[in-house]
């Protein structure tokens, strides 16, 4: 294909949840910008990707929709190399996402405004702009409200953005919340309320039996929003002064930008397409021939996320219902017919309703570990709502060991989550060719205070499993490690751990005087011109969440701030 002369106010690159939020948010403002999103997957409008009883498995049955990266060899887990999916076409990493939605503790907000000296990151503006972004369907099953009772007031009630809880609960996931009481961890009424301690259950983006992803921002486009997929862009167009004038497609059509050039491609692709561009580490383009343009020593570097490991209950026959149903082909033929007909049926809870607990621990606290960390970390890893590990339970049976799952089985899995992680990865660039995946280091296990939280953490979630309520119905407890030693707890999970796909922070936000951060609290890339970053790779900091929530919060902020700049609302 050859170049075009299109020339456009803003140009987004990247249609995930930070891209979409912000494009349809600059498009929609009074004065009608023209907007150009360029998405280098498809449009996934395929009924057959929103089926919320398939939001575990999207991501892996569908390639298309999917970056497929892996990370690099992982020294501290062996050597293996862990699923790093990305999602692929209009909605991101939304598209195959889990669907989970958490916002996490209104500290870490606080903790974020402090570091960028910007009180728009504080947890009270936040949590308006969460308001603004979702309707959150706050109904509850009526045996379930002693454990939780989300308050309208507290939720958005008509953002694009559709939450919900299952009508009906899967077998058994009521008995987490009476578990949690047993052993102590404790309860929470709204895990979103900024008040995260306790066993929660986390809201789901679905509604009215369809899963809702950041696409739900892209529907009814104005006309001046033009929205282009399979157009994946190879760089950012820099003028020698340092103005970013366009962008440039692998195809090699050029499109220009008026005003600026935005990079929403996420936290693995914007990094690399600021490398392509020639802005970055010089060391790191050097070793590929690719000019500086501008030097940018941080790129690519702090890279974080949150890493998990499990367990799974094999529990009574008809404890749940999961392995009989899928083991029954009329009756799953028969369910997908009747979702299919009109979006009713059991594909509406199966998988559905997920608790997720943030907990707080006395022993991690109490820990060598904890005790060699900054004095200001042990301080706000004190505050009370800051969780420092999470369980999640009713996921798929991942952590199984070698058991074989038999057709008639029940069972309870459950997983446990790095909260606040301390080590830190790179992206780096494996060539000059932009077709080619970056290299992805996150580096887990690096970090001595990571590896006690998940020890602890692991702990914790096999005391929960063996609560007195669970053990009536348990047969035995599978994919566990030796003994429960810190040493055999860290060799079973260094053997298994995966990623929460949780990646973010490889083009970090800073206050002026920040020297190496790269963008400033309104998203400009700090040296150039007419270029912003608007995805997770800005966060300076890892919230104790699920990442999708921050991904829409960072494109409705930088929506708001680019619309009041350049006056768009007048
Ligand atoms: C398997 C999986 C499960 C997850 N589960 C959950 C969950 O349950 N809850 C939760 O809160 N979070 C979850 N997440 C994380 C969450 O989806 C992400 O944090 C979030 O989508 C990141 O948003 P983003 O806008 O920064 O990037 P993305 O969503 O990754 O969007 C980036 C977009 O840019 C496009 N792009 C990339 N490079 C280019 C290029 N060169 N040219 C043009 N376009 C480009 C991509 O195709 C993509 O559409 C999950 C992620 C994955 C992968």
């Amino acid at each position: 294909m050859g170049s075009t002369e299109e020339e456009y106010d803003f140009i987004v690159v990247g249609a995930g949840p930070s891209g979409s939020v912000l494009a349809s948010g600059l498009a929609r403002s009074a004065q009608k910008p023209s907007v150009l999103l360029l998405e280098a997957g498809g449009d996934n409008k395929n009924a057959e990707y929103l089926v919320p009883a398939d939001r575990f498995a999207l991501a892996f049955s569908q390639p298309s929709l999917n970056w497929g990266y892996k990370t690099a060899p992982q020294k501290h887990l062996k050597g293996q190399q862990i699923d790093y999916s990305r999602g692929k076409g209009l909605g991101g990493s939304t598209a195959i996402n889990f669907s989970c939605w958490i916002v996490g503790a209104d500290e870490d907000f606080n903790e974020w405004a402090r570091k960028v000296d910007d009180t728009a990151w504080e947890w009270k503006e936040v949590k308006e702009r969460f308001k603004r972004i979702v309707t959150y369907h706050t109904e509850i099953p009526e045996e379930h409200r002693k454990f939780i009772e989300p308050k309208v007031e507290d939720h958005g009630v008509n953002g694009p953005l559709h939450l919900t809880y299952a009508d009906t609960w899967e077998k058994g996931v009521g008995d987490v919340f009476v578990a949690a009481e047993e052993v102590g961890l404790g309860t929470v009424k709204d895990v979103n309320s900024g008040k995260p301690i306790g066993m929660g259950m986390g809201a789901t983006c679905m509604y009215k039996g369809v899963r809702t992803t950041a696409a739900s921002f892209l529907e009814d486009v104005p006309p001046n929003l033009t929205i282009k997929t399979h157009s994946p862009i190879a760089k950012v167009m820099l003028s020698s002064s340092k103005v970013a004038t366009g962008i440039q497609t692998i195809d090699g059509r050029t499109y220009h930008a008026k005003k600026e050039v935005v990079l929403s491609a996420g936290a693995l692709n914007t990094p690399q397409i600021l490398m392509l561009s020639g802005i970055g580490p010089s060391d790191e383009l050097a070793k590929h021939k690719i000019p500086v343009l501008h030097e940018m020593p941080e790129v690519g570097l702090n890279l974080q996320d949150h890493a998990f490991c499990g367990a799974t209950l094999i529990t009574k026959p008809g404890t749940e219902g999961r392995m009989v149903f899928e083991n029954d082909a009329d009756a799953v033929k028969a369910a997908r017919a009747q979702h299919a007909k009109d979006k009713t049926g059991i594909l509406n809870s199966l998988y559905c309703s997920i608790p997720m607990g943030y907990f707080q621990n006395d022993a991690i606290m109490a820990s060598e570990e904890f005790a060699a960390l900054d004095p200001y970390d042990q301080k706000h890893l004190k505050k009370p709502t800051v969780p420092h590990y999470e369980i999640a339970t009713h996921v798929p049976p991942l952590y199984i060991g070698d058991y074989q799952l038999q057709p008639t089985d029940c069972y309870l899995s459950c997983l446990n989550f790095i909260m606040n992680p301390h080590g830190t990865g790179t992206v780096t660039l494996a060539s000059s060719n932009p077709e080619d995946a970056p290299i992805i280091d996150p580096n887990f296990g690096s970090h001595p205070y990571d590896r006690r939280v998940m020890i602890e953490g692991y702990r914790k979630m096999i005391d929960l499993l063996q609560a007195p309520v669970l053990k009536k119905d348990t047969v035995k407890l599978v994919g566990l490690p030796k003994g429960m030693s810190d040493e055999e707890i860290w060799e079973y999970c260094s053997e298994t751990m995966g990623s929460s796909w949780h990646m973010c922070s490889t083009v970090r936000m800073g206050k002026s005087g920040d020297k190496g951060a790269c963008v400033d609290t309104d998203f400009r890339l700090n040296g150039v011109k007419g270029l912003r970053v608007v995805d997770l790779s800005v966060i300076p900091l890892l919230p104790n969440n699920h990442t999708q929530s921050i991904a829409y919060l960072v494109g409705q902020t930088a929506a708001e701030k680019m619309i009041a700049e350049y006056r768009l609302d007048k």
